[in-house]
């Protein structure tokens, strides 16, 4: 299991901001093995420096990192696999050549890096371009070959910063499927995105950061049972006022009323509308993670 407790991190200021900027403000958060978990935040919220911090590339104030019950050492991370937010690639090597290199620094032998890079060319759809140099492939190709780089000596655990950024759907799919694979086997995988509807397909937990604080975190379903559920009735051409006195809001489409309510009694709500009109909708809705997502950080 993969332990982040209460990492904290500051920035010395420069002539602007002579105070410094807090980045990480006690950050906690678990990811168990065979785990998918979604690091959602805005903009600055502080998971690039948490993600760093794992990886060894920053070093946090105060706060641990710790891997099979083990603070996390130097041979440990060599085990990791890391997709960096400053993706790192040689630019004129070909794919084949560059994914091969990377298993090499990563100790495996010649012929391991070479089968692993066959397979990953194989599976991340890049047999077509496995002779073109880096350079000459679009974004989402370089991307495809980010990831084999990450994924090439078989790491013991994947830290992704924004993998899925700028991909279509396509390239969305085959990346995801690679993940899940690793994933299923065993590894823990934690992945940044502000593509939440990808993060609530994939993940089975999340963590909301805020303002370099971990404002919520569990199963998207666990997140979903902190909000109150939503009921959406649609009725047709009720009697007018049929939902005066009731919390929440009613939009009026030609002669249809949705009213969006919570926290009433759903059967008394239901009869009161079969009485006023034709009740052509009636269910009770889940947020999205978008929603929660908004919710925690406003
Ligand atoms: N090297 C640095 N020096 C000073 N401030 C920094 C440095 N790196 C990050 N910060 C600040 O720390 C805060 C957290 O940044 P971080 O990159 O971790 O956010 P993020 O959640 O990854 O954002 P994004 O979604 O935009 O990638 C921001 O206010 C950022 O400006």
């Amino acid at each position: 299991m993969l332990e982040i407790s209460d990492l904290r991190k500051r920035f010395a200021g420069g002539p602007d901001a002579p105070e410094g900027k807090v980045a990480l403000d006690g950050i906690s958060f678990t990811v168990r093995p065979g785990e998918m978990f979604g690091f959602v935040g805005a903009n600055g919220a502080g998971k690039t420096t948490t993600m760093r911090i794992v990886m060894g590339v920053l070093q946090a104030d105060s706060g641990e990192v710790s891997w099979q019950g083990r603070p996390l050492g130097y041979d440990d991370r060599r085990r990791f696999g890391y997709m960096p937010e400053e993706r790192g690639l040689y630019q004129k090597m070909k794919v084949t050549e560059q994914i091969e290199y990377f298993g090499r620094l990563q100790g495996l032998s010649a012929q391991a890096a070479k089968k692993s890079a066959t397979d990953l060319i194989e599976r991340l759809g890049l047999v077509e371009r496995r002779n073109d140099a880096v350079q000459a492939l679009s974004l989402g190709n370089q991307q495809r070959v980010q990831l084999a780089v990450a994924l090439v000596h078989d790491p013991a655990v994947l830290v992704l910063d924004e993998p899925f950024s700028g991909l279509d759907p396509i390239a969305v799919d085959t990346l995801a499927t690679a993940l899940q694979e690793r994933c299923r086997g065993g590894v823990p995988v934690i992945f940044s995105s502000h593509q939440l509807e990808l993060v609530e397909r994939l993940c089975d937990s999340v963590g909301i950061v805020s303002a370099g604080r971990m404002v919520a975190t569990g199963t998207v379903a666990d997140l979903r049972g902190v909000e109150s559920n939503t009921l959406r009735i649609v009725v047709r051409d009720p009697a007018p006022g049929w939902s005066d006195g009731l919390p929440g809001t009613v939009t009026v489409r030609g002669d249809r009323h949705i009213l969006q309510t919570a926290d009433v009694d759903d059967q008394e709500v239901l009869r009161r509308a079969m009485k006023a009109g034709h009740v052509e909708y009636f269910g009770v809705e889940q947020p999205t993670l978008t929603e929660i997502f908004k919710e925690a950080v406003a």
